[in-house]
């Protein structure tokens, strides 16, 4: 439902976004992961027809998404949640919306209960919106024209632990329903568990893709020993490569991430005669890491969380 293929994007001869390529088949969820200046956004607004790119081109069911009739009844976008006009009523926004799109008033309503913005919310004027709020008016706006297609930018951004698991609840089911979701976010964590797949991006480029699940598989070993030295002699003799398991990966007294089975790094510790405390797949904090390597050194903006 959406094809990006080989998307380039220039700005002043240096690339924000470099020969990026991607599919998000119907039925799932694709997480878009970046650091700060990574070039999601820029993606995205390509995606959508908001900024010409230098090279490649997008396609969105089937056509370039400015070549839909009616955007808004299959495509549902939120880029900028404060985009909204500030001075308007929660409700006056959709309402106006809903006439531009063709969609029946009584929607309003309907997506405004769906993403929690009761009466009083929808009466109060956008400007005194919280950033939460802001963001579930852009995705009840987004979902207004009961669209197949979800591209949403960063939308957990001022949303509360609870708002977050809301949201990807909501997310969830609308894939389930047969829609395709794709979502931005600088934080692995916050993606992972409602991504089918994961498109990371660093520096422009894409540094790693595929099934979140294939990606936590590969993401390697979490081996701790109390003799840590003995533990990285025996590793490096295996001809296996270790490195110190940082952030989520990280067990208390330290411990080693190693891109390898869990059997390959116990055996290999074994033929040492190394005593393990602690050998599991590295999972999700092992994906952390290897999103934090891959993207390392490429954000350009300091990171907001
Ligand atoms: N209109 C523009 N003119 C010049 N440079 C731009 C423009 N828009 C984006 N960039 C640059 O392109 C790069 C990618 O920016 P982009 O906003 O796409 O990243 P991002 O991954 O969405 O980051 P964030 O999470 O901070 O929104 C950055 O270096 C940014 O400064």
């Amino acid at each position: 439902m959406i094809e990006v293929e080989h998307l380039t994007k220039r700005y002043d001869g240096r690339a924000a976004v470099d020969d990026v390529s991607f599919t998000c088949a119907p039925g799932s969820v694709t997480g878009f992961l970046g650091p700060n200046g990574a070039g999601k956004s820029t993606t995205m607004r390509m995606i959508c027809g908001l900024a010409p790119p230098t090279g490649g081109a997008a396609r969105v069911c089937g056509v370039p998404y400015r070549r839909l009739a009616n955007p808004g009844r299959e495509v549902g976008v939120l880029l900028d949640a404060s985009a909204q006009h500030s001075g308007r009523t929660g409700r006056e926004v959709l309402a106006l919306a809903a006439a531009t799109m063709g969609v029946p008033r009584r929607e309003v309503d309907v997506k405004l209960d769906l993403v929690g913005l009761g009466a009083g919310a929808a009466r109060r004027r956008v400007g005194a919106y919280s950033l939460g709020m802001r963001q579930r008016l852009g995705l009840a706006h987004a979902l207004l024209g009961d669209p197949r297609v979800l591209i949403l930018d960063e939308p957990a951004n001022g949303l509360d632990p609870e708002g977050i698991f809301w949201m990807r609840g909501l997310l969830r089911d609308f894939a389930d329903r047969g829609g395709a979701v794709l979502l931005s976010s600088h934080l692995l964590r916050e993606v992972e568990a409602v991504a089918d797949q994961l498109v990371v991006i660093g520096g422009g480029r894409v540094v790693a893709s595929g099934g979140t699940d294939e990606l936590l598989a590969d993401a390697g070993t979490l081996v701790r020993a109390r003799d840590g030295e003995a533990l990285r002699r025996a590793l490096a003799k295996a001809g296996l490569a270790a490195t110190g398991a940082a952030g989520p990966a990280a067990s208390p007294g330290g411990g080693l991430l190693v891109p390898a089975e869990p059997g390959v790094v116990g055996q290999a510790a074994a033929d040492a005669g190394v005593a393990l405390i602690e050998l599991r797949p590295a999972g999700a904090g092992g994906l952390e890491h290897l999103f934090l390597t891959l993207t390392g050194g490429t954000s350009t903006k300091e990171t907001t969380a």
